[in-house]
């Protein structure tokens, strides 16, 4: 693996050896980290402080970007980029529309480290612990609210292009199929319990705090269950129709598994999908999707995705302690 040049611009040397020895490493790499494990996932945690160091590192809030919302990343001040590449144990990303950087910087002076490129299970072999971990790094960080955004398709015949829906409740179809990031090994300093409530995975506070933002800003926000599934294939009329009649309002592939172990985590999560098209309930009015427009809406209609997510940052209340919220939680 060529190492990429080095990047002044984003202050990232490359010439930095991320642990300390001569070794390459190299993306999607079982044998060294094992996602599910705790004291690995330490190990790409000190990848990472030993490129951007501990201070930079240390992050209050997560943010996890959807395909082709690469433009919300530039709320990020002071920032320092890290390729993927150079973080122990992570995989690439395939997908277009993600870059595949984890940028740490400020957002009005709060502490945020970005994903910018999202891991996909229907990339990694349905492997959830895998594209579930950089929420795992997040938490031995210091993070404690994260908000996930996604590209997703229209379900609820009310939606329209270019809608941004406030997420309220998730169908995670892979978890009810056997597919869930917390099968495996359970350790206890993940911080939640091996069985974890699902129930206001959404916290209710924030997306009270969020609806009176958007209200504030004259802003349509609408709010709805997103249901993930596996992909990569869009979904028939059929099963449109489906999703519609279990209560979904949109649907995509994704965020699903990162906020089951950000539950586990005790992190307060926000979500956001993005209405990149409208989901076809009608067989005979074939209306194909692609990813291509998918990505292309993202670009135009995100502004105001980015514009949300910097006032509710700016009011977001004061991380609350782990112990907090365990307490909070019942736990
Ligand atoms: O959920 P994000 O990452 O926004 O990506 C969405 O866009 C892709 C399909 O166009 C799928 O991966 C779907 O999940
Ligand atoms: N599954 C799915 N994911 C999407 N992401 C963006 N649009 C869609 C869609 O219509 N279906």
């Amino acid at each position: 693996m060529t190492p990429p040049a080095n990047d002044e611009a984003n202050g990232v040397d490359n010439t930095i050896s991320t642990l300390n020895d001569s070794k390459e490493y190299k993306h999607y790499d079982y044998s060294m980290v094992d996602p599910r494990n705790y004291d690995d996932i330490t190990k790409v945690v000190q990848s990472i402080i030993a490129q951007v160091g501990e201070d930079k590192a240390k992050s209050d809030i997560g943010l996890i970007l959807g395909s082709g919302m690469g433009n919300i990343a530039d709320l990020l001040e002071d920032k320092i980029v890290v390729p993927y590449e150079k973080i122990l144990g992570f995989p690439s990303t395939s997908v277009q529309g993600h870059a595949g950087n984890l940028i740490f910087g400020t957002i009005h002076g709060k502490r945020v480290v970005c994903q910018a490129g999202r891991f996909h299970p229907y990339e990694h072999k349905m492997d959830l612990a895998l594209c579930a971990m950089p929420i795992r790094v997040m938490d031995q960080l210091g993070v404690r609210t994260l908000i996930v955004t996604n590209a997703a398709g229209g379900v609820n015949k009310s939606f329209h292009y270019g809608d941004l829906m406030l997420i309220k409740d998730q169908i995670f179809l892979p978890g009810l199929a056997g597919f869930s990031p917390l099968v495996g090994e359970h350790d206890k300093r993940y911080g939640g319990p091996r069985f974890v409530s699902m129930h206001e995975c959404f916290d209710k506070d924030l997306r009270v705090l969020t609806k009176d933002i958007a209200n504030r800003m004259s802003m349509r926000l609408m709010e709805g269950v997103y249901v993930m599934s596996g992909g990569p294939q869009y979904e028939t009329p059929a099963e449109v129709r489906l999703y519609h009649a279990v209560g979904a309002d949109a649907l995509g592939m994704s965020t699903c598994h990162e906020v089951v172990v950000a539950k586990q985590c005790l992190m307060k999560v926000v979500g956001f999908s993005l209405i990149t098209n409208i989901a076809n309930h009608d067989v005979d009015n074939a209306n194909n999707v692609n990813h291509l427009e998918v990505i292309d809406a993202a670009n135009k209609q995100g502004g105001k995705g980015v514009d949300l997510i910097s006032a509710l940052v700016k009011e977001l209340p004061p991380p609350m302690p782990k112990q907090e919220t365990a307490k909070l939680w019942g736990y």
